[in-house]
């Protein structure tokens, strides 16, 4: 099977904890693409999704999903997005899209996060994947700085904009072993938005899918 063939897979296997008549949360990427290609065919049985992105609303605009604002909401009961990295913690890196503030933001009013992977993005030690840091673009050099001083080599993702307007700073070099430690240091720098951890909030349930199968596993 491709990469893109066990996204899918794992991507299909997540219309399982979709809960009927509610409004979802959706997030962003390759996977998450798959996702929103299989909610189009139970799009009767939900009342919308709330976005994680432009990118994302697009396609659920095209399937005719109706799209909810997170300001119409109190509580999504299930937030379905990828990662680029996830551990044995269910602590995540995300943000290779460059879509991890809304993520966030959606992640943090969901009930259950189900995270959605081929088998590749599953680690020992977070790190591998340059951890992605929106910044306000007047602090990109502060913020670069301060990284370089955490031990990390940040790169600015070159002529790339986020959905809020920001800069996006990759930082290569780390091997995280604190993510929720790392996650709050990081969020200190002054100028960064959000960084591409998602260790205080991470992963309720992981679908991984390998050639043999989607596993299943949920935090205890
Ligand atoms: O900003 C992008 C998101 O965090 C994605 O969920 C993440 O990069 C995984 O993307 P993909 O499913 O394309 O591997």
């Amino acid at each position: 099977m491709t990469q893109d063939e066990l996204k899918k897979a794992a991507a299909l296997a997540a219309l399982d904890y979709v809960p009927e008549g509610a409004v979802i949360g959706v997030g962003t990427g390759s996977t998450v693409n798959h996702f929103i290609d299989g909610l189009a065919g139970i799009r009767s049985r939900i009342a919308g999704a709330v976005s994680s992105s432009e990118a994302s609303s697009a396609r659920l605009r095209a399937y005719g999903i109706p799209l909810v604002e997170l300001t119409n909401v109190d509580e999504l009961p299930v937030y379905v997005d990828g990662a680029d990295e996830i551990d044995g913690g269910f602590a995540m890196i995300k943000g290779g899209g460059g879509a991890l503030t809304r993520e966030k933001i959606v992640a943090a009013v969901s009930r259950r996060f189900v995270c959605i992977c081929d088998a590749s993005k599953k680690v020992a030690t977070l790190g591998c994947f340059p951890l992605p840091v929106e910044v306000i673009p007047m602090a990109a050099r502060h913020v670069s700085r301060e990284l370089a001083a955490l031990g990390g080599k940040p790169v600015l993702r070159e002529g790339f904009t986020t959905d809020n307007g920001n800069l996006i700073l990759d930082v290569h070099g780390l091997a995280i072993t604190d993510p929720r430690g790392f996650e709050t240091r990081v969020n200190q720098i002054v100028g960064v938005v959000t960084n591409g951890l998602f260790a205080h909030r991470g992963a309720d349930v992981l679908l991984l899918a390998a050639p043999g199968g989607v596993e299943r596993f949920e935090r205890g």
